[in-house]
């Protein structure tokens, strides 16, 4: 409120007395007095909004003044631009003056090879990977002092190489790939075609991408939210780079804070980022991908997984001094939190790989433990990534996220009416890369089926090619191993019966060629990136038709091709439906025999859907019952 309202208010008092009590409540801006309430309170905004202004001004020096050592230690040239003006109006000094020639130079060498760049537009080989993984746009990404909601003084700005890609080019890219965004706050960031088109980082001064030549479509369009720090939905067939989609902006958002100092004596693991995997493998997986990529910039990331020692995971905490990121199974996080080994309550990054999975009835109660332990929405960065998205875990999603950004690739609109108008919902779509096959048999007749299809996709220089073969339950596992052991098949399992010794050797051996076939159940459905998984057999149609893209997936992984056969007798009719539609969808035959158990698509039938697949923790003990 103004003085000069205040002023009407106060009929009758004379100037004088109106300064003085002005002066006065100036002076006691901080203690309540009764004299004038109203100017008090006035008073109070006004100095509340000066401190808070002050505050903002000491938070962005510091946040300057930490770019500037950051630049100091590491020599980012990107950071060079935000100290310009400082240097345009201050004397050099002799090492400025050195970094500052040096980035001249630097310019003008950028100009040159992007103008020759800008001749062979497809240069993105691997020889030319310094290129991919650092950007020449020294003026691109200048962190501008904001921070991001998670508290990561890193700052997307879009880079220069970037802007100057034409519209139509983004707009054919966009697509050719087939990529839709939804924001609710309606920014368009362009995808990030090229490696070269990220903004510098320490991170990718150490070339992560050298092995690739460009940015899958999820990576492209969802990178651009998750840097600037907002939520993500993103879902991507099977085997587009998901995982480098979430991995990338956790771990710059990491190296771009510092860690929050707990006392010494404090024995307690505060992760920074938590990445949760419905199974034990792909949570070793995700770790072990996210930790190559966390180690260039010195963060450190643990796996917690069931099955294992927990003393040795304990161990590896506290060596890693809490370690930066937890990649982990529902299950063994929240031991070591109940436990208080464990607090996410530093976590400014959280992901949940195959989100659907992880919010669906098996696990959603330990989602909401582990999510309700890490700081509000509003304060951390929530991602979810997976190839399935069905309407029933949508609402529960959104209520762990903050307007979060949907970004979608592949043509996944529902069909819609006579007059073509979809109803721009996300429906189920198997990877197009994979030839599905779909054999309608007598049940008593599968397993002999199941050695012909071995033997003839192992003929002659194929003898060796992988082939991955799905039972739904775990004594089905055991008895098609033997089956097939018994007949010289080299095979080997791994399913929920198994300890996790045995489970690992057996995706060892597979993975290393010394056993050509794996019989699994559905552990081993989701997320497993196997490289040269020529065919996926399903002996057993999966519980849900979401967990039979996922099965089908472990196949024509990264751009390659695939196939996948699958078994479907009387007994799967219900799945008829459904199974036609994603057939249909990739541009699949559907047998007629197929068609003839009917088209209709029937409600889920299994609330805890894959639950034949949720990790129980072998190595505890079970609670011992007396009577007496
Ligand atoms: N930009 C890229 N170019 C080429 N290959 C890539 C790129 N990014 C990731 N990959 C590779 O693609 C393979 C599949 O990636 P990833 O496992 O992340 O797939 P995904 O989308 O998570 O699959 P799923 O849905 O089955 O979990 C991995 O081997 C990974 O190294």
């Amino acid at each position: 409120m103004s003085v000069g309202k205040k002023h009407a208010r106060s009929d009758g008092e004379d100037q004088a007395v109106r300064l003085a009590k002005k002066a006065k409540t100036d002076e006691v801006a901080d203690t309540p007095t009764d004299s004038d309430p109203s100017a008090l309170k006035t008073e109070k905004k006004k100095k509340k909004k000066k401190d808070k202004k002050e505050k903002k001004e000491k938070k962005e020096k510091k946040a300057k003044k930490a770019r500037e050592d950051q630049f100091e230690e590491n020599l980012e040239p990107q950071s060079a631009d935000s100290f310009e003006a400082e240097s345009e109006t201050k004397p050099l000094t002799k090492e400025k003056k050195d970094k500052k020639d040096k980035k001249d130079k630097k310019d003008k060498k950028d100009k040159k090879e992007k103008k020759k760049a800008s001749q062979s537009p497809e240069d993105s080989s691997p020889a030319s990977a310094e290129a991919n993984g650092v950007n020449d746009d020294t003026n691109a990404a200048v962190a501008n002092g904001s921070t991001q909601r998670n508290g990561a003084t890193y700052t997307y700005q879009q880079t220069k190489s970037l802007d100057l890609v034409p519209e139509e080019e983004i707009q054919e890219y966009l697509k050719k790939q087939e990529i839709s965004v939804s924001d609710p706050s309606g920014t368009k960031p362009r995808p990030v075609i090229q490696f070269s088109h990220l903004p510098a980082s320490t991170l990718l001064s150490k070339n992560p991408f050298a092995s690739f030549t460009a940015p899958t479509p999820i990576q492209a369009a969802s990178w651009p939210f998750a840097l600037s720090g907002r939520d993500v939905i993103g879902i991507a067939e099977t085997g587009s780079g998901k995982t480098m989609a979430f991995s990338l902006p956790c771990v710059e958002a990491l190296a771009s804070s510092p860690k929050p100092k707990h006392s010494k004596n404090d024995r307690t693991a505060y992760a920074r980022a938590v990445v949760v995997s419905p199974t034990r493998e792909l949570a070793m997986q995700t770790h072990s991908a996210m930790s190559s990529l966390a180690s260039l910039v010195g963060l450190s990331a643990v796996c917690l997984y069931g099955g294992a020692s927990k003393d040795d995971q304990r161990a590896l905490l506290r060596k890693n001094s809490g370690a930066d990121i937890i990649v982990a199974t529902p299950g063994r996080l929240k031991d070591f939190l109940s436990e208080g080994c464990v607090s996410l309550s530093d976590v400014m990054f959280a992901v949940l790989d195959e989100a659907d999975r992880m919010l669906d009835k098996g696990f959603e109660e330990d989602i909401k433990l582990i999510l309700g332990s890490c700081p509000p929405r509003e304060t951390r960065q929530t991602l979810m990534f997976t190839a399935t998205w069905p309407m029933s875990v949508r609402g529960l999603a959104e209520g762990f996220m903050v307007d979060p950004v949907k970004v979608t690739i592949g043509n996944r609109t529902r069909a819609g009416d006579e007059n073509g108008n979809g109803s721009g919902s996300t429906e189920l779509q198997a990877n197009s890369r994979i030839e599905q096959k779909v054999e309608v048999v007598d049940p008593r007749g599968k397993e002999q089926r199941l050695l012909e299809l071995l033997k003839e996709a192992q003929k002659g220089s194929a003898k060796n090619d992988r082939i991955l073969v799905f039972c739904l339950y775990k004594k089905e596992a055991v008895r098609v191993e033997q089956f097939l052991e018994r007949r010289g098949i080299r095979v080997a399992s791994i399913h929920g019966d198994l300890r996790q010794d045995q489970r690992t050797r057996s995706l060892e051996a597979f993975k290393s060629g010394s056993t050509t076939v794996l019989v699994a159940t559905d552990v081993a459905a989701r997320g497993l990136d196997i490289p040269e998984v020529k065919l996926v057999i399903n002996v057993t149609f999966p519980l849900t038709i979401e967990d039979y893209v996922h099965r089908i997936g472990r196949t024509g992984r990264a751009g390659k091709k695939g196939k996948a056969i699958t078994l479907f007798t009387e007994h799967d009719k219900a799945h008829s439906g459904s199974l036609v539609n994603i057939l249909r969808g990739a541009n699949q035959p559907v047998p007629e025999e197929l068609l003839k158990f009917g088209t209709t698509v029937k409600k889920k039938a299994h609330d805890s859907y894959g639950a034949f697949f949720k990790d129980v923790d072998m190595s505890k003990k079970g609670t011992k019952i007396t009577f007496d």
